[in-house]
């Protein structure tokens, strides 16, 4: 029984099967990870987003809350081949509409082959084709929300493991995965957590050994104070970023970054370091990436697949950024050293 819609660009309809009832609405994108599907969920990077799982069955390991990223589901829709019923009551818990039984392998060819898209899903005993489509109408574009950073970064400063005996981290959260705090945490640095649109008055109070720019949702150019927060700081503090944040401190620096085709959403993505040859398999979720690093900073990796740059340092500045997740949480853990890295700088 066909008791959910999914509307995508050019008013097509997908039959499905409702999981968790409602309408909701945004730009559908899809991951290829085959596992992590607790820690994808509860990435902020997916903020909005309508968020579709190409391996074909979600749930079948259950759902711990040791294993999120943050304190709620962050996809306003989720979209699989098959999900449980761990699952499916967990994103009806959280308001979530949800939907399975439909090919996700078409909805993946038609973003790779289209590029991403904007979507509307009807889910429900009452869903109706015409509420799909209303919602599609109804969908703005990702890069449209100048203020999404206000709805995934903390509210005021958070400090992790105050008695670190490590460096100073003032870490700028525009959506902050938890792993990363850890991952840091764990090296013994001490985490000063600030909001999205934090000041410089307020990073120079924690008078840090190194300035941190977090992974986030959305467009990078819709976060100029952190873009203004390293304008200001650099040269004068070491700098670390991931995701959006190498995304952020290339914009801040004279780069540039553009819209992907349909980005990069996985734990299998190959990339090469340029200065050792080495290739290391990655976790990656962004739809946005530097097109242009300008002059300070130098690509010292690239994605194998498409030579987009994945790492961005500048030694005598002491910038270190990577576009991919090194945290992984899922994925691989080949490129743990970049927080070894990150710690070591700080300390020096
Ligand atoms: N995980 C992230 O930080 C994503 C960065 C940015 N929102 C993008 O989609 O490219």
């Amino acid at each position: 029984m066909t008791d959910a819609f999914v509307a995508i660009e050019g008013d097509r309809i997908i039959e499905a099967r409702a999981r968790s009832p409602g309408t909701t609405r945004g730009e559908l994108v899809f991951t290829t990870a085959y596992t992590g599907y607790e820690e994808s969920l509860t990435d902020p990077s997916y903020e909005e987003q309508l968020l579709t799982f190409s391996y074909p069955l979600i749930g079948n390991y259950g759902v711990r809350e040791e294993r999120f990223e943050s304190d709620r589901v962050h996809p306003r829709g989720v979209l699989a081949r098959e999900m449980t019923e761990d699952v499916a009551s967990w994103l009806d818990g959280e308001d979530v509409p949800a939907v399975d039984h439909l090919d996700t392998r078409d909805i993946v060819t038609e973003i790779r082959d289209e590029g991403a898209m904007r979507a509307g899903i009807a889910a429900g005993p009452d869903a109706t084709r015409e509420d799909a489509l209303e919602q599609l109408d109804q969908c703005e574009h990702m890069s449209d929300h100048t203020e999404i950073g206000a709805q995934v970064s903390v509210d005021g400063p958070t400090v992790h493991n105050e008695a670190g005996d490590g460096p100073r981290v003032a870490l700028v959260d525009c959506g902050a995965k938890g792993s990363i705090i850890d991952s840091l945490v764990e090296r013994d640095a001490t985490v000063h957590a600030l909001p999205y649109d934090t000041s410089v008055s307020d990073i120079e109070a924690v008078d840090p050994d190194l300035l941190f720019i977090s992974n986030g949702p959305g467009d990078p150019e819709n976060f100029e104070r952190a873009g203004e927060v390293v304008d200001s700081l650099v040269g004068e503090v070491p700098l670390a970023g991931i995701c959006l944040g190498q995304q952020v401190v290339a914009n801040a620096l004279g780069g540039r970054t553009e819209k992907m085709e349909f980005g990069h959403r996985g734990v299998n993505q190959p990339v090469r370091d340029l200065r050792s040859g080495r290739v290391v398999m990655t976790t990656q979720n962004h739809g946005y990436t530097v097109a242009d690093p300008g002059d300070t900073l130098h690509v010292t990796q690239v994605n194998v697949n498409d030579d987009t740059p994945e790492g961005l340092d500048n030694d005598d500045l002491d910038i270190i950024t990577r576009q991919y997740h090194p945290e992984a949480n899922p994925g691989p853990h080949d490129s743990l050293s970049f927080f070894d890295d990150v710690v070591a700088m700080a300390e020096d």
